[in-house]
């Protein structure tokens, strides 16, 4: 039998004695993944515990050596790039407001990520797996036609299908970071939430958008379990820490950012951190970036472990169940922009 299914589970309140509650972090952590699936689980666990180190104080870490190519990732950014120049009308035709589960295209301004602020100095495209069902959030892409960006949809789907596949070996990694089986997460993340999303930040004008209230993506925290962020060289991301200051999240060439959301905070009852972050493009280039936002099967809810909460700690969120959560949210983040 494989040595990490004999791991017992944790005691009640087991993982409150990682809690830190000033995580006052200055830097953001770089993790080498090159144990990521070592055969010798001294080796993952060892990850594992730098893993639960970085999600305990900040929320946030880097990952270098991971598996994604260089050469997908650059040909993916070519193709977000393309797809941006296309002409306003064209890109309009895909606009996320037309799409039930949040698919398409989101114009410049049309998301207000932070609910104090008059919008945000991005434009995206969002895609997903194209399931099938009547759940919320189910439901096909909405790609341009093949006439207008031949080559858009394989160029796009080939760096989703590598970063799916990186996101979903993440998962055993977290379940051993957080004491639990390696394969704790497996029957729940069975056709895993995978939304992805293209950005394009334009610079911002400083006479027109800087009273501070628009800017390239407001404060916010992620609604998924974790988020695979790639960043281009231009910077522009900041962290919250606990103490309120930003840290900047700087571009390192071969990495990705990895972020906690919302509901591995719920899952953990905060013990993992879903840390405040925003964009802010003041270099006076264009920037690009790609998350993928990656949750649990729609349909699993959101319980607090048992090893996450105790009686003088006692569980902080109402339960509901991932797709509801996710929709909520995203119904908020669009509904300045919504036509009646
Ligand atoms: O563009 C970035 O670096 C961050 C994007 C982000 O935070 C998001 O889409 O949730
Ligand atoms: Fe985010």
């Amino acid at each position: 039998m494989d040595a990490h299914l004999t791991i017992p589970s944790p005691a009640p309140g087991f993982l409150l004695a990682n809690e830190r509650t000033e995580s006052s972090f200055e830097e953001i952590p770089v993790i080498d993944f090159s144990d990521a699936s070592s055969k010798n689980v001294t080796k993952r666990r060892a990850l594992a515990d730098r893993i639960r180190d970085a999600c305990v104080n900040v929320g946030f870490f880097y990952v270098k050596n991971h598996p994604i190519t260089e050469a997908t990732i650059a040909d993916t950014i070519r193709a977000a790039g393309d797809f941006f120049a296309l002409p306003t009308p064209t890109k309009l035709a895909l606009d996320i407001h037309k799409s039930a589960n949040f698919k398409g295209y989101t114009a410049l301004l049309g998301e207000n990520t932070d609910p104090t602020g008059r919008g945000d100095l991005h434009e995206g495209f969002d895609l997903g797996w194209e399931q099938q069902g009547d759940g919320p959030m189910t439901g096909v892409n909405v790609w341009p036609l093949e006439a207008d960006l031949p080559g858009f949809r394989d160029r796009v789907l080939a760096y989703y299908r590598q970063a799916v596949e990186f996101g979903q070996s993440l998962f055993p990694l977290f379940a051993l970071a957080l004491d639990l089986p390696e394969n704790f997460f497996d029957d729940k993340t069975t056709k895993p939430a995978a939304i992805m999303r293209l950005l394009h930040y334009p610079p911002q004008r400083p006479a027109v958008d800087d009273d501070g209230r628009i800017i390239g993506i407001g404060a916010h925290t992620d609604y998924e379990c974790f988020t695979i962020l790639w960043q281009d060289a231009v910077g522009g991301l900041q962290v919250q820490n606990a103490e309120g200051k930003w840290i900047d999240a700087i571009p390192i060439p071969g990495t990705f950012v990895i972020n906690l959301g919302d509901q591995f905070a719920r899952w953990t009852n905060d013990v993992f951190k879903s840390t405040v972050h925003r964009v802010t493009n003041r270099s006076g280039r264009e920037r690009y970036s790609m998350p993928l936002f990656f949750g649990t099967d729609y349909n699993v809810r959101l319980e607090p472990l048992p090893s996450c909460v105790s009686p003088e700690y006692p569980a902080k969120y109402e339960v509901v169940t991932a797709g509801e959560y996710v929709k909520r949210r995203l119904e908020e983040t669009y509904a300045h922009s919504k036509a009646d």
